[in-house]
């Protein structure tokens, strides 16, 4: 079974052709990593597989659910750190994961920090703990290593190998080097 499938997708934004004829099928455990200068389109591709914009030709397919992460944490500032985790979490029925997913990235203790107090690294962090607390299937991950220390990005990899060893997937857009093992690249 794929659990994600981009077929000739292509994207045309403000008018301009950013990319075409992209091509991506992932099945239970597999990645992707998506690459290429700044402005050529990355973003515009996680948001094309995440449903927020529709390709200008091509299809995609998904089978199971999506958590998306972008360069907004996309956490109420004004709330505990566990508490605005798990007001997503609890959208997918998963308030119990919260905790699980704090400690994965390392912030198990700082549950009870406000949101708007994290510093950079830790509000990635925390954004990538409001992916593991939905339980989704299928990661999108847009420049998830931004800001993110050497022993920050180390985590997010084994992160990322764990999900895939669960039978998640992975699309990640990045600038920076994640070890992904067995990714495919796609070089837009
Ligand atoms: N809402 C929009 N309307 C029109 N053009 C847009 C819009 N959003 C982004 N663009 C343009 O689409 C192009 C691709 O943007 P995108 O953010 O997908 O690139 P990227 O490869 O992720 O870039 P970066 O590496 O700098 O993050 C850019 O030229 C950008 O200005």
């Amino acid at each position: 079974m794929t659990a994600l499938r981009l077929e000739g997708v292509a994207c045309v934004r403000g008018g301009r052709d950013l990319f075409a004829g992209v091509d991506v099928a992932l099945s239970a455990g597999e990645a992707a990593v998506v690459t290429g200068p700044n402005g050529v389109g990355k973003s515009s591709l996680i948001r094309i597989a995440a449903g927020l914009l529709a390709p200008s030709e091509g299809r995609v397919a998904r089978e199971g659910r999506i958590a998306l992460m972008t360069e907004h944490a996309a956490l109420d500032g004004e709330r505990p750190l566990a508490a605005a985790i798990g007001w997503w979490a609890g959208l997918d029925g998963r308030g119990d994961a919260v905790a699980g997913a704090l400690d994965a990235v390392g912030l198990g203790s700082a549950g009870d920090v406000p949101v708007r107090w994290l510093s950079t690294g830790q509000r990635k962090r925390a954004a990538l703990a409001r992916v593991i607390a939905s339980c989704a299937d299928i990661w999108l991950l847009d420049e998830p290593a931004n800001g993110l220390d050497t022993a920050s990005v180390a985590v997010l990899e084994g992160i990322v190998a764990r999900h895939r060893t669960g039978g998640g997937v992975a699309l990640v857009a990045t600038h920076l080097p994640i070890d992904l093992p067995g990714a495919v690249e796609v070089a837009l």
